[in-house]
């Protein structure tokens, strides 16, 4: 059965898709939100099938996306090339000007303005959950763009949908760090890529305390560990091997540091 197997996780995205021979490609959507682009944006759009900007995240593409490509083509050889396959959301934080210059190149825009109960990043996972078929949505990974860092109410609006979407693969990610939910019904496999992640890691239970955690790979190992809010949560970890296991009996975040550099180190290493 499914579930006796053990969810395998690996941070491939952060590598370019070239050095990915041999290996089943999970299927990728990006999402832009409305925070500064992490550097490595303009790889999450080649690994990505579908691309889309979460309202005001249209912003940040089309002003900082020039940036960081070196401004190798002009700002506006670089916009046409990074455009969005759809914007969505309630439409309050996108500038005019940049919502006239996306329709124009073609992207589809959905205004969802009457839904003020739900965020512009849960709009666009649902919006992706019905774009892909079943079979593709088995080894589908959103990757979420601007997740952390700024205002700590969307941290945790950002966090509470990785909660609510707890069967997809979605991976919250900024230039420091990357986030992603451990369902408790499997265990998991999370293979290091130490040239652009790590050492730095952490395993955090959310909303509800959790009775047992045990790991592997972990300078600090749980052993059959509760953690809770106002008691153990496991912050400032250290991954010690290539690959971390990871049982539980509630959900838990699995967090890790990226690396700075590392893209500039991995074009060095062939
Ligand atoms: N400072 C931030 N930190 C983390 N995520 C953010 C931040 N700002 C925006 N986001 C994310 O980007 C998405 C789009 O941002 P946008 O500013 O368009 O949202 P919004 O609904 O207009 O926000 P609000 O009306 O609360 O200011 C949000 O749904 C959120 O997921
Ligand atoms: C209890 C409660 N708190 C806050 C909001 C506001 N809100 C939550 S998501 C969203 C859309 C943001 O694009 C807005 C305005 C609400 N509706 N209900």
């Amino acid at each position: 059965m499914a579930e006796n197997l053990p969810m395998i996780h690996r941070s491939s995205f952060l590598l370019p898709p070239t050095t990915l021979t041999g290996q089943v490609p999970a299927t990728y959507a990006l999402i832009i939100l409305n925070q500064r682009l992490p550097r490595f944006s303009p790889l999450l759009w080649d690994h990505a099938k579908v691309r889309l900007c979460a309202d005001g995240g249209a912003n940040r593409l089309f002003d900082d996306m020039p940036e960081l490509c070196g401004g190798e083509h002009g700002g506006s050889g670089v916009r046409k090339r990074y455009k969005p396959d759809v914007i969505k959301g309630d439409m309050d934080s996108i500038r005019p000007d940049v919502l006239n210059y996306y329709r124009d190149l073609g992207t589809k825009i959905v205004d969802n303005s009457d839904d003020q109960d739900t965020t512009d990043l849960h709009k666009c996972i649902a919006y992706i959950l019905d774009f892909f078929s079943d079979e593709r949505k088995s080894n589908l990974c959103i990757l979420v763009a601007g997740a952390l860092g700024g205002r700590f109410d969307h941290e945790m609006g950002n966090i509470n949908t990785l909660c609510r979407f707890s069967t997809t693969r979605i991976v919250l990610l900024s230039d420091d760090c990357l986030i992603q939910l451990l369902p408790s019904n499997r265990h998991h496999e999370i293979s290091i890529i130490s040239s652009v992640e790590g050492p730095h890691c952490g395993l955090i239970p959310i909303g509800i305390p959790c009775g047992s955690s045990t790991t592997t790979g972990l300078q600090w190992n749980l052993d059959n560990t509760e953690m809770r809010f106002g008691g153990l949560v496991s912050t400032s970890n250290i991954v010690k091997g290539e690959t971390v296991t990871v049982r539980s009996d509630s959900d838990l975040l699995w967090t890790i540091s990226l690396k700075k550099n590392s893209h500039e180190d991995e074009r060095q290493t062939p």
